[in-house]
């Protein structure tokens, strides 16, 4: 497969080595506005750039016929209108806050430990992340889509981001994200009681599981039309 790789920074270095050891060849790369003749070469675009291009990015790929998968973090208040502009143009996307397939599970597990815990109120729930400290957003991609997993079982509204020991009000679940040299990704889950904890961890070792499951996401991707997601994907 041809690949176009916008944002090559330490997540587009990593797809390029996974895409290129299953066989596939890196036509574009590019950490700047996208050139579109260079695009026009790719079969497909893996997206990992930054908050403020990514729905650039996203949307350039729509309107050049390039099905596009995105793992970039921190511009979802744009998605709905992002897929706006892929169904008007016919394109194929798939976005997803974390392509890793442990994290995947991982989600699945958030939301029937978050079914089972709706019956018993005497449990509070709270969402601690922790990444390398050159990360630009805060909380994680994925430290919001477990939260907003668990909040359809909760009474709460909301989740606000706070900082360690710092409570939330009554009606948010509060999300610490902690910021240490060169962690790949840390999301656990705490459930607390006056009398246990139950808490469930996903651990990232590197950054390869991340970018597997975005070259898998795109070989999925390249001959398909409309809106995807992980679980599509990996048909959990
Ligand atoms: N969904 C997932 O599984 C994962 C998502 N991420 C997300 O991916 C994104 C990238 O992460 P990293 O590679 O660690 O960051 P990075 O900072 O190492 O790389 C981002 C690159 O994008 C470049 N860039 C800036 N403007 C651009 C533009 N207009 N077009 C294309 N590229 C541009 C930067 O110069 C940089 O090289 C972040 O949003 C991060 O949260 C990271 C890991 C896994
Ligand atoms: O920026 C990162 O590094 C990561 N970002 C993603 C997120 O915001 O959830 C996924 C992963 O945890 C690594």
């Amino acid at each position: 497969m041809k690949i176009a790789i916008l944002g090559y920074g330490r997540m587009g270095k990593t797809i390029e080595q996974i895409a290129l050891d299953r066989n596939h060849e890196i036509v574009y790369k590019t950490s700047e506005k996208i050139n579109t003749e260079e695009l026009q070469k790719a079969e497909v675009a893996i997206d990992f750039s930054i908050p403020d291009a990514a729905f650039e990015n996203i949307t350039t790929c729509f309107k050049n016929n390039i099905p596009v998968v995105s793992g970039t973090t921190g511009w979802l208040d744009r998605y709905e209108e992002a897929v706006k502009i892929c169904n008007e143009n016919k394109g194929a996307f798939i976005y997803a806050s974390n392509f890793s397939l442990g994290v995947n599970l991982f989600f699945q597990l958030n939301e029937n430990l978050a079914k089972l815990m709706s019956k018993f109120k005497e449990y509070t729930v709270a969402i601690e992340e922790i990444h390398h400290t050159k990360k630009l957003d805060k909380p994680s991609g994925t430290a919001i889509t477990l939260t907003e997993s668990i909040l359809p079982y909760t009474q709460k509204e909301d989740w606000k981001l706070v900082e360690e020991d710092e409570k939330a009000s009554a009606n948010q679940i509060p999300v610490v994200a902690k910021r240490e040299e060169d962690v790949k990704g840390t999301h656990s889950i705490k459930y607390s009681s006056a009398i246990d904890d139950i808490e469930i961890k996903h651990t990232a070792h590197s950054r390869e599981g991340f970018a597997l499951g975005a070259v898998i996401a795109a070989e999925w991707l390249s001959d398909k039309t409309g809106v995807f997601t992980m679980k599509d994907v990996l048909g959990l």
